[in-house]
């Protein structure tokens, strides 16, 4: 048999800054496991880098920063896309598939402050603070338990969205740890913000690596960089998210954990104003990652969660 590393392989990325820091971790760590492999870089503006003025909500999200690096895998320009998990759709076009789910960092939220708040925290932010969030999952949540601020979307790459901060636009601005880590920017969080307050969202914090159904090749180089807890724990999150057919654009937050063989699912699905806010909890083996996600569907489900995210797809304006 052919060895795997004597053919030259493409990763197909999105060209911001966490995009690129997270490739080239991608493409270093293969060369430590295969040294002969020929690894090129190729660098793609997707939808989302585009628009950018219009808030994600209204947008949608089936495919806004993945949809261009697919079509490269697709037509062979490119092997794999590295992308952020939480990006990644839970339904990928026919022909591609998840590939690879790489060792995840911490899946929390922060909060990062304007200088002047410096001293405070979420929870002694002054009345009416303005919080700068372009996601309905953390807008949605943070309404939930801090009914006295104000929110406002917020978009652009991080450093945009920092900038905007600094520049005294909002109060305080809600980011994933992992991306503020991966840019070497982890002085900037001020507040990591636990999961009694805001459930991240599926798949934060991990790589999703997606490729070519059957390209065995390339599925086989992808191996060296799978981790299993990771892997299982994204498969029961997406497997909940894609049950309740909300993309990352919906108030949809998950937790898991994993201790032994017993893998548990947290989810909550909240309305907009954050006055209705649905959680429940799964547990059981690993194995059954995608069922248990299932089932906590059909949990909130009963619970209502199908009314909340309806009047949510009728009020952003889509569906
Ligand atoms: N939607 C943008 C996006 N996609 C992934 C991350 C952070 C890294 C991660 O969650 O893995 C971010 C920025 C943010 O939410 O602050």
């Amino acid at each position: 048999m052919e060895s795997v590393d004597t053919r030259t392989v493409r990763i197909g990325t999105r060209k911001s800054q966490l995009a690129l820091v997270q490739t080239y971790w991608i493409k270093a760590e293969l060369e430590k496991h295969f040294p002969n492999l020929e690894i090129e870089v190729e660098k793609m503006s997707t939808q989302g880098d585009k628009i950018l003025d219009v808030p994600l909500a209204k947008i949608g999200d089936k495919g806004l920063f993945t949809k261009e690096l697919e079509l490269g895998m697709l037509n062979n320009t490119t092997d794999f896309a590295v992308h952020s998990l939480k990006d990644l759709p839970t339904n990928l076009p026919e022909g591609l598939m998840l590939g690879c789910v790489t060792k995840r960092v911490n899946p929390a939220d922060a909060l990062v402050v304007n200088a002047k708040h410096q001293d405070k925290q979420l929870e002694t932010l002054p009345e009416g603070s303005v919080i700068g969030t372009s996601s309905l999952r953390r807008l949605a949540q943070l309404r939930h338990h801090f009914p006295h601020l104000a929110f406002k979307d917020v978009r652009g790459n991080v450093n945009t969205r920092l900038a905007k901060l600094d520049a005294g636009d909002y109060d305080a601005i809600i980011l994933a740890v992992a991306g503020l880590e991966r840019l070497g920017m982890s002085d900037r969080i001020h507040q990591v913000i636990s999961p009694e307050i805001s459930l991240h969202a599926v798949g934060q914090g991990a790589l999703g690596i997606e490729c070519r159904e059957g390209d065995t090749k390339i599925l086989e180089i992808l191996k060296v960089l799978e981790e299993p807890e990771s892997r299982d724990r994204a498969l029961a999150e997406r497997s909940f998210l894609r049950e309740l057919e909300g993309g990352c654009q919906v108030p949809i937050g998950v937790n898991t954990s994993i201790e032994g063989d017993n893998l548990t699912l947290v989810g909550m699905v909240a309305s907009l104003d954050g006055k209705q806010l649905l959680k429940d909890t799964v547990s059981g083996n690993r194995s059954d990652a995608e069922q248990l996600g299932k089932d906590l569907a059909g949990k909130l489900r009963d619970m209502g969660a199908g009314e909340i995210l309806a009047q949510i797809f009728a009020e952003v304006g889509r569906k």
